[in-house]
């Protein structure tokens, strides 16, 4: 399964008549098996390109072809998961993991699936607890278990573990990238953050610009898991950065919330 993103460009509708085009020409191809990983400052469209992939929004111009099928709304191949934990409040633990499912009436071996991902993500004697019981990071678990228990072919998430702590944050991005590996996923991963973009992505895509589009397309060809305090982790973090400030001062003349 390969995504080719064809040409895109999305305006938002302001008041008064104007616009604003955040992203603008964007291409580029994710190939089955991929951890992209989307990088950019805030406010560039990371969450506006991932929430286009997912198809709960709709692109201004161009296209997007999921191997011969374009994108044009959700699918329960494309799972997403969010920055915040959105739990349903008066389900318990193992009844929001399985929630999507029973829904779509996608029963066969549930249970089973779902005590297997309970066990993943360390939520073993967890399942009847309910939402407001669970830490920040347990509840992001929880979230993550629910999004891949559909099998999905591709997970979209938009920073998902941006408000957790540390350590929380540390092992779950472990976690992740052990399901990936084990699982053979398609990943794709918004974050503001470069060590985390290089940390987990075999592809890292640089937006920058004013609208953004694609500054660079970096293939990070480290083995995992990665040492953020190797030598080569230090000279692709350096490179990355190099070409943001290009891109940057390319821009700077620019008013960053130019309204076309
Ligand atoms: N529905 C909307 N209408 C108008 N403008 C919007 C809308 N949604 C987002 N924007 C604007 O589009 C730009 C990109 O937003 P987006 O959330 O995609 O950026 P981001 O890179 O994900 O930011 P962050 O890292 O802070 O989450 C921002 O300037 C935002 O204000």
């Amino acid at each position: 399964m390969k995504i080719r993103v064809e040409n895109i460009t999305k305006t938002y509708p302001l008041p008064k008549g104007k616009q604003f085009t955040v992203l603008k020409n964007i291409n580029f191809t994710i190939n089955e098996g991929d951890f992209v990983t989307i990088l950019g400052e805030s406010g560039c469209g990371k969450s506006t390109l991932l929430n286009i992939l997912a198809g709960l929004l709709p692109v201004s111009s161009g296209e997007i072809w999921v191997d011969n099928k374009k994108i044009v709304g959700p699918h329960p191949s494309r799972s997403i998961l969010f920055q915040q934990p959105n739990l349903l409040p008066w389900l318990s633990v193992e009844e929001n993991i399985v929630f999507g499912c029973k829904l779509r009436g996608e029963v066969d071996n549930l249970r089973f699936r779902a005590n297997q991902l309970i066990d993943i993500m360390g939520l073993s004697g967890f399942e009847k607890v309910y939402p407001h019981e669970l830490s920040l990071g347990m509840a992001q678990r929880v979230c993550l278990a629910r999004s891949l228990i559909g099998h999905p072919d591709v997970l979209l998430l938009d920073e998902p573990f941006a408000s957790l702590d540390t350590f929380t944050r540390i092992h779950l991005q472990e976690e992740l990238i052990d399901f990936w590996q084990v699982e053979k996923l398609t990943v794709i991963f918004v974050t503001h953050d470069i060590d985390e973009a290089i940390l987990m992505g075999n592809k890292v895509i640089l937006l920058g610009g004013h609208p953004s589009g694609i500054v660079k397309i970096f293939d990070i060809r480290m083995n995992y898991p990665r040492d953020m305090t190797s030598k080569i982790f230090f000279l692709v973090r350096t490179s990355v950065l190099k070409k943001f400030e290009e891109a940057f001062t390319d821009n700077k003349n620019l008013n960053p919330g130019e309204k076309e």
